[in-house]
């Protein structure tokens, strides 16, 4: 299987892939198999914390059941850092040419960032047929991405940003959508307050959206 495929087979085998911030890396287990547990074993974990790269760790060692991938790569080295890491995927919020040039090499998959005509042209170009729609509700929401699907038939995309509970199932109607990504299933206060309990629901409720 090539590493795209394999990215393909992870986005379409669940609705929503929780976004994680982590602050403390010893959160990081507990929480990816309460998701695990919900029905959502892929996670993208966030280098958006100083802890991000231990709690990939800690999850790609502690954690068979779940599928680490790291989200906000913005440089080869992040890409780097993370693949180091043992995260199994690798989610940009944009593209740049070194990013492309060093997924290129790696055997671990990248799913690149579009908004814009140009960027998803740009991310063929490459070879991609699965980009990140960010952020999704203020980039023009799901009425944008329904525009997109006419001239780019053969692109779907995975939006995050401003996705919830309440409208994951707008996304999740359109024909270019292969799943959505959020933070809702994850709330700090419940990861704080290790509602471990209560974040299998919130998973097990948005394992349940489908494709529709
Ligand atoms: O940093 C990145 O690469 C991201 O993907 C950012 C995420 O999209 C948002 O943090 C999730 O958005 P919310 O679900 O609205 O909280």
């Amino acid at each position: 299987m090539t590493s795209s495929e394999r990215l393909r087979q992870i986005l379409e085998a669940q609705p929503v892939i929780p976004v994680l911030r982590i602050e403390r890396a010893e959160y990081a287990v507990p929480l990816a198999r309460a998701l695990a547990r919900g029905g959502l074993p892929a996670v993208e974990i966030t280098l958006r914390t100083p802890q991000a790269l231990d709690a990939i760790r800690h999850v790609a060692a502690d954690v068979p059941e779940a599928v680490v991938g790291a989200g906000t790569i913005l440089n080869p080295k992040h890409f780097e850092q993370a693949v180091e890491a043992g995260a199994t995927f690798i989610v940009s919020p944009g593209q740049t040419p070194t990013l492309f040039d060093l997924a290129t090499q790696s055997p671990v998959p990248l799913l690149p960032g579009a908004t814009t005509a140009s960027e998803v042209m740009s991310a063929a170009e490459r070879g991609y047929d699965i980009l990140k729609f960010f952020p999704a509700e203020q980039a023009g929401g799901a009425a944008f991405l329904k525009a997109l699907a006419s001239p780019f038939a053969g692109i779907r995309f995975c939006p995050t940003g401003g996705i919830s509970a309440a409208n994951a199932s707008t996304y999740l109607g359109l024909p270019n959508v292969v799943c959505v990504g959020g933070s809702w299933v994850a709330p700090d206060a419940l990861v704080e307050a290790g509602a471990w309990d209560q974040i299998t629901a919130l998973a097990a409720e948005a394992a349940k959206l489908r494709k529709h």
